[in-house]
């Protein structure tokens, strides 16, 4: 799990977490971040729920029937997974790791349930934001202008918006997303800041060095 950094000093990789109440905008935060960000990767889910329109297998997510989920899940493939809205979600393992090794940070939108197992398996590495949506009503507005689910699933979301709120303590970060673009700009600190923390940069004592015994010269 060693990566670079961009000034040389080498450092352990990252797991960052967006999890929102459903239409709070992770998905819109998670894709900018990945365009605009160098040495990240998006973690793509598995899930037995429908392809949206728009979405793309192998790239929003593997969009896979249950039996193959339950294998996945049997067969110890996923990092972590869980029922959200009676379908299944889980994250494929390899990748992930795949990623961590080659020295890249990995970004996940998963859910509380799933920030959960991340953080008992792999507590230091795990940074977690929740986003919040400015109201109900912008929540409401913005299932509907994304205008991918009917009218029953979108009262689902709405139904169940007010348990997923229930964990934004857990969290390390909590950002309320009104204008999107200040919203990126503050998930983007948050990930520059966490890879300049002392305890991920394995390589600092031997910079360090280095520097005195350049000044001791
Ligand atoms: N635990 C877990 N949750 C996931 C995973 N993938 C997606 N989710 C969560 O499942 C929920 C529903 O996702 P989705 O159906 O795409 O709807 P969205 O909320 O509109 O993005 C969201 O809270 C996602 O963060 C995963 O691999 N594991
Ligand atoms: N700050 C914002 N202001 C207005 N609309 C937004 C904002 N952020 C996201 N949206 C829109 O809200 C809808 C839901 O966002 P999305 O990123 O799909 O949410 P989530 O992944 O959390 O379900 C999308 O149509 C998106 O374009």
């Amino acid at each position: 799990m060693t990566a670079v950094g961009f000034d040389g000093v080498e450092r352990r990789g990252l797991m960052f977490v967006l999890s929102s109440p459903s239409g709070a905008g992770k998905t819109t935060l998670s894709r900018m971040l990945i365009e605009r960000t160098p040495g990240l990767k998006m973690s793509v889910s598995a899930t037995t729920r429908p392809m949206r329109p728009g979405e793309v297998d192998g790239r929003d997510y593997f969009f896979v029937a249950k039996p193959k989920f339950e294998a996945m899940a049997g067969q110890g493939e996923l990092l972590e997974w869980a029922t959200v809205f009676d379908n299944r979600y889980g994250t494929p393992r390899a990748p992930v790791e795949t990623a961590l090794t080659a020295g890249q940070d990995v970004l996940f939108d998963i859910d509380w349930q799933g920030t959960q197992q991340l953080r008992e398996k792999a507590s230091t590495d795990v940074v977690s934001v929740f986003i919040l949506p400015p109201s109900a009503a912008d929540l409401e507005k913005r299932l509907h202008t994304r205008a991918q689910d009917s009218d029953e699933v979108i009262r689902g979301r709405m139904d169940r918006a007010s348990h997923e709120l229930s964990h934004w303590a857990e969290y390390d970060y909590i950002i309320v997303n009104q204008n999107v673009d200040e919203a990126f700009a503050e998930v983007q600190s948050i990930l520059k800041a966490e890879r300049l923390k002392r305890v991920r940069r394995t390589g600092l004592t031997e910079f360090v060095r280095g520097l005195q015994r350049q000044l001791e010269k």
